[in-house]
């Protein structure tokens, strides 16, 4: 047990490693709490990771390193275990839906209950940033989370002529597979067990089944626009008592925009921790 570290603590031995490659441009949000890293480059940066995950094996600046606490574990195994679980039974009906039917129109239907409350049940994981009791940087955690809400819960559910579109298949798919993989990552690295074949899937699939998974949310809300447009949802016209106005389309069109600068922002700092993890890629910076 306990490989995590608190990100205050894991800090300390941030400034002497420093990874290959530059660094994203930090987004403009500041951390809210100590144990929060506040930019996507910041949590390496930092060796907010620990350091554990440098060169694959636990690393730290001797002294400085603080376990976390009995509770904090068992709540993040559970979290994990529990997470794990929702994917795999989402992952089953997925099959055997398809086995069953031979198509994927009716999928989402049939799978939307599970898929909303586990997806929803990740919102935690900005509060376990925020709160300190995971090093993960807070920005890339909530651009993530965030962004799998919108879809889940402002484009699907919400727009039931699109529910059948292919592309949602390809997002379904993508994060059921990735996040199988991520939470049993982190429940055998909490129980010091982490067989290599599941740090090597967290650390390759995503170089597939992120664009698959971005492409496939921004082809379904491509697909959800013309909906949008003709019936005017989520949007409020002028005039009216409050004197605002707000365009659902436009704030898609503007959102799937907003993929251009952050998606690869994302997808650099998962490249650049598979490097450190898998291949301990560190360039060892003295201080001044
Ligand atoms: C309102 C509308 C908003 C819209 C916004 C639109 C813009 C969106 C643009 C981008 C959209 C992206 C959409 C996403 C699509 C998909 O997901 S497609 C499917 C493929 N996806 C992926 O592959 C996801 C990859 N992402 C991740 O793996 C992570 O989620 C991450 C958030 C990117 C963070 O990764 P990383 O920095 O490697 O940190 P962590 O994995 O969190 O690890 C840091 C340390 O913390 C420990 N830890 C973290 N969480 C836990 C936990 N729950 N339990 C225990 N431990 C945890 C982890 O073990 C690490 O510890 P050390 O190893 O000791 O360092």
């Amino acid at each position: 047990m306990g490989r995590l570290t608190e990100a205050a603590a894991a800090g300390g031995g941030a400034s002497a490693a420093r990874s290959a490659g530059p660094p994203p441009a930090p987004l403009p949000l500041s951390s809210t709490s100590p144990g929060c890293t506040a930019t996507m480059a910041s949590s390496e940066e930092d060796g907010a990771n620990g350091g554990a995950s440098e060169a694959g094996e636990e690393r730290e600046a001797p002294g400085k390193r603080r376990r976390l606490g009995l509770l904090a574990t068992v709540w993040l195994t559970f979290y994990n275990i529990a997470m794990t679980a929702g994917w795999l039974v989402l992952a089953i009906a997925m099959v055997r839906f398809y086995m069953e039917k031979g198509t994927h129109k009716g999928l989402y239907k049939s799978i939307q209950k599970t898929l909303k409350f586990f997806q929803t049940f990740a919102l935690l994981e900005i509060v376990h940033c925020l709160i300190g009791i995971v090093p993960t940087s807070v920005i890339v955690a909530g651009v993530q989370v965030s962004s799998r809400i919108f879809m889940v819960w402002l484009i699907t559910h919400s727009i039931k002529p699109i529910q059948n579109e292919e592309s949602v298949v390809l997002f379904l798919v993508a994060w059921t597979v990735t996040e199988i993989t991520r939470y049993s990552f982190y429940t055998f690295s909490l129980l010091d067990h982490l067989p290599y074949f599941i740090k090597w899937a967290r650390y390759n699939f995503f170089i597939i089944l992120y664009p698959v998974g971005v492409a496939g949310e921004l082809l379904t809300i491509y697909a959800a626009l013309p909906y949008v447009k003709k019936t005017g949802m989520f949007s409020i016209r002028l005039p009216n008592k409050y004197n605002v106005s707000f365009d659902y389309y436009y704030f898609l069109l503007i959102t799937m925009a907003s993929y251009i600068p952050l998606f690869p922002q994302l997808y650099f700092h998962m490249l650049r921790q598979r490097r450190k993890v898998l291949h301990g890629e560190v360039i060892v910076e003295k201080d001044d």
